[in-house]
């Protein structure tokens, strides 16, 4: 069994809990534990997942938040940058599902973090596993 940690970034509250719900619940399904640390917004995740990773207790990392297109060009930054750093981190092998929603209002969110919908949180928690069993067979 495996120690997954979840990284949520909880800019947007209610939306992160049905991240979280379904990424908790995909890593449950697959046998292994996690653990959940929080972060104020997307463009930290990155770095909460790169210092967690120091303790060498996490196989696997799922970020999770949701970035919602405002009037600047803000939303790129945090989008973009969020998901450079993730792949900067996925590059050097870690185990990371990218479970960071983009999108222009709160009813695209909604649909994408539902469980009952989209379910990006589970997604993004398989996403990481699968990358876990690839480098254990690789190793
Ligand atoms: N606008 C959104 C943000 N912005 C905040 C940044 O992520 C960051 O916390 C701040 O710039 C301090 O470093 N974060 C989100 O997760 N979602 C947004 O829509
Ligand atoms: C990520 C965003 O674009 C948003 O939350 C910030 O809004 P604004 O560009 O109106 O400051």
């Amino acid at each position: 069994m495996a120690t997954i940690l979840i990284a949520e970034a909880r800019f947007y509250p209610h939306l992160n809990d049905m991240l979280l719900a379904g990424a908790r619940a995909a890593i449950e399904a697959a046998g292994h534990k996690h653990e959940t640390l929080t972060v104020p917004g997307a463009l930290e995740l990155p770095g909460a997942i790169a210092l967690a990773a120091r303790s060498g207790r996490f196989c696997a990392f799922v970020a999770l938040g949701v970035v919602i297109r405002g009037e600047t060009y803000h939303f790129e930054v945090v989008s973009e940058e969020s998901a450079r750093g993730l792949m900067a981190l996925t590059l050097q092998g870690f185990a990371i599902g990218n479970g960071i929603l983009t999108v222009e209002n709160e009813a695209q969110a909604t649909a994408r973090a539902d469980p009952s919908q989209g379910d990006k949180g589970g997604g993004a928690a398989q996403a990481a596993l699968a990358l876990f069993e690839l480098r254990e067979k690789y190793a």
